[in-house]
């Protein structure tokens, strides 16, 4: 899967009436530092963990240094603090550093608004969380997700909830040939969510982010796996927004061990899709090494949409040398191609 090179232009800003500021001083090191996570972000308040997993791992409350003003700390980001990091009852550090980012999951507020925006920083996978029925799923919100996902390098996983209800064959078919793995889980009749296990296999030891619509269960969810996560449960009046939670920012939730490794739940209330502005086809297509090795042979321009004039795709399909290559085949086609139409 591409990742693309973390450099300056992550760092968008609106353009400044000032101007940029010439960088002509060195800072000090900052040799008595120490490194924290960023597990929640608030008004300008960031919650660090610091010396993870250590036996005096604690929490840590900071404020960006000022040479940090213009960039954006985000959940997961992994930080360097100075200043009181004891964690202590109103002590407040100062974060100086944003160490280099694996991996940046961004939206645009809106497909035509060229200013992007940097939510989770360092996740390894997107968990889209989608009911079966009440709320019916929306495909065109889950495309949108997937192309965020593979645009920043991140796996996705797909999380169909409410099976109780519906069945999840006929997405299952839509998404597992674009390489989304995808779980199910419904309610038990004593209100338990099952199989709970194997939604834990797919997180130990790595960062997910959950995103997902109001009503689909993703509190529901998060707190069944995070033991005291608390996240507010509810059906939300769509008309007064009653039960919202009015936060939007992410938080990370750190899961129990689960077969020898842990693993962290990054929730992100206010995030229900994700505009694309951002993405670029030729990037997108290298989520997709066979598809973007047969794309070599378009045509220049080539939209790769169904219906575009030689098109090596359709060619590929048409090539298969027998008919279960060549439905496989054409069905991650199309679900490439419903990728490109959510972006276009
Ligand atoms: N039948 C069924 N209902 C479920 C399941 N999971 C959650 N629910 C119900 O769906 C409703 C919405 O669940 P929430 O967890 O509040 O949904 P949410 O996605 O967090 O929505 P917000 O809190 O608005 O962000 C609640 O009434 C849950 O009890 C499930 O697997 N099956
Ligand atoms: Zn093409």
């Amino acid at each position: 899967m591409g990742r693309r090179p973390i450099d300056e232009s992550d760092f968008h800003s609106r353009p400044s009436k000032r101007g940029s500021r010439p960088r002509t001083k060195t800072r000090p090191e900052h040799e008595d530092a120490v490194s924290g996570l960023v597990t929640g972000v608030d008004r300008g308040r960031y919650t660090l963990l610091v010396d993870e997993d250590q036996p005096d791992e604690h929490v840590v409350t900071a404020m960006k240094a000022r040479e940090l003003t213009r960039q954006r700390v985000v959940c997961g980001d992994r930080v360097d603090v100075v200043g009181d990091t004891t964690g202590e009852e109103g002590s407040l550090a100062r974060i100086v550093r944003i160490t280099e980012r694996a991996t940046v999951l961004r939206r645009t507020a809106d497909d035509t608004d060229p200013y992007e925006r940097i939510i989770v920083a360092n996740a390894d996978q997107l968990v889209i969380v989608t009911a079966l029925a009440d709320p019916e799923p929306r495909t065109r919100m889950i495309d949108r997700c997937v192309v965020a996902a593979y645009d920043a390098g991140m796996d996705v996983l797909l999380c169909l909830t409410k099976a109780d209800l519906a069945s999840p064959d006929a997405l299952r078919s839509l998404y597992e040939p674009i390489g989304v793995s995808v779980v199910t889980t419904s309610r038990g009749d004593e209100g338990e969510i099952t199989p709970l296990e194997a939604v834990r296999d797919s997180l130990s030891g790595r960062t997910s982010v959950f995103v997902g619509h109001s009503g689909v269960g993703k509190s529901t969810l998060v707190n069944a796996l995070v033991p005291g996560a608390r996240r507010t449960t509810g059906v939300v009046n769509d008309v007064t927004g009653r039960g919202r939670q009015t936060s939007t920012s992410a938080v990370a939730l750190r899961l129990p061990e689960h077969d020898g490794a842990r693993g962290w739940v990054i929730d992100t209330p206010g995030v229900r899709s994700f505009g694309l502005a951002h993405v670029q086809i030729e990037h997108l297509l290298t989520a997709f090494d066979d598809l973007d090795e047969v794309a070599q042979e378009c045509p220049r321009g080539c939209t790769h949409l169904e219906g575009s004039p030689d098109c090596a795709l359709d060619e590929w399909v048409a090539a298969s040398p027998d008919d279960e290559v060549r439905a496989a085949r054409a069905a991650r086609l199309d679900s490439f191609r419903r990728l490109l139409v959510s972006r276009a």
